[in-house]
């Protein structure tokens, strides 16, 4: 839990506002992967162009929404984050800024953020989207981080969130497509995260975060990677199969998904560290294509 350490000295109090600090603790590119994936699952639930307040208000406020769950997570997570190698030079263990104010940017934009939502979108989505930030922000950060390692799994939900928050935005009522959406992301984080933990099980094991790599060793983790990947490859075809998506996401889809399993399988055979950063980075690329992969589908069905 945050307090203020000798890392983050009181003297960070008197700096003024460090925009660029405030800007590092929303996680900008998560947070833009987040964005696509809302922003696809608005466009996909209608056969024209969404209502423009669903797309850019609705988008917005997810976004902020993300962003304050993202800041929330540096505020919980700075003493934890000072000792790891990967995050010893984010902006609260550096003293960029202070606790207090990493507290107050995280509040200020979760509030913005579901007031925008609630009166210019619909009360729906934003109780929603503040179900995520509740998850992650609390349940993932606070809690299951270091109570089990199936922390990223269950954890994973509220990240695979968006898709169904663009989608009420615009619809204003859950359905089966956009839980589609949400079960992709879901099946799409073990492997996205897992990768990155191999890398990263010294710092892990460090700080006593139960992560997989640590608790049931590497060997494991790589075997339940390529579970997942197959598992992944299974659920990329259901767009297809209940006739949400046509054949031009399936030939996509089908080759960023094979592209998946042969990095995965790379990593089960070969070297811990390079291939483990190999897959890793194509999972961020995979899910970004995959989603434009949808959108690009989407229209040019709405088109012909
Ligand atoms: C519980 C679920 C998730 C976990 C545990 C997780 C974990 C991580 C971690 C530890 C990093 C490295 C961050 C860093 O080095 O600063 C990362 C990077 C990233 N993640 Fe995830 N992730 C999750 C879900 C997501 C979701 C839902 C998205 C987007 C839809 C996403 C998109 C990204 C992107 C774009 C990066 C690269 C960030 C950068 O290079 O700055 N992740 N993830
Ligand atoms: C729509 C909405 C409000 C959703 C919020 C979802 C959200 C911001 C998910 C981010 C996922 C992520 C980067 C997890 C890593 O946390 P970590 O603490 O394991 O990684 P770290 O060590 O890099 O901080």
């Amino acid at each position: 839990m945050a307090k203020l350490n000798t890392l983050n000295p009181p003297s960070s109090l008197n700096k003024g506002i460090n925009w660029r600090a405030l800007y590092k603790l929303t996680k900008p590119k998560v947070v833009a992967l987040i964005v696509l994936t809302a922003v696809v699952g608005a466009c996909l639930a209608t056969s024209g162009l969404p209502p423009w307040q669903a797309l850019l208000v609705g988008n917005l406020g997810i976004g902020l929404m993300a962003a304050g769950a993202a800041a929330f997570n540096h505020y919980i997570d700075s003493e934890a984050d000072a000792a790891m190698a990967r995050t010893h030079k984010r902006p609260l263990p550096t003293g960029a800024i202070a606790n207090w104010q990493a507290l107050l940017w995280a509040s200020l934009l979760s509030v913005v953020g579901f007031a925008m939502l609630y009166w210019w979108v619909n009360p729906l989505t934003a109780w929603l989207t503040a179900a995520s930030l509740v998850g992650y922000a609390v349940i993932y950060t606070l809690w299951l981080k270091r109570a089990t390692p199936q922390n990223i799994v269950i954890g994973g939900l509220a990240g695979a969130m968006p898709p169904l928050l663009g989608w009420t935005a615009v619809n204003n009522a859950i359905s089966a497509e956009p839980l589609l959406l949400v079960m992709l992301i879901f099946t799409w984080t073990p492997p996205h995260f897992w990768a990155l933990a191999i890398a990263r099980r010294e710092d892990y094991a460090k700080v006593n975060i139960p992560m997989l790599p640590v608790t049931h060793g590497v060997g494991f983790t790589k075997k339940l990677i390529v579970l997942y990947s197959l598992l992944l490859f299974a659920v990329a075809w259901l767009p297809f199969l209940v006739g949400m998506s046509g054949v031009l996401y399936l030939v996509l889809s089908c080759a960023l998904n094979l592209r998946f399993m042969h990095l995965a399988w790379r990593l089960y055979k070969g070297d811990n560290q390079r291939d483990a950063m190999r897959l890793f980075a194509f999972s961020i690329v995979y899910l970004m294509l995959l989603f434009v992969a949808l959108l690009a589908d989407h229209w040019l069905f709405a088109l012909l």
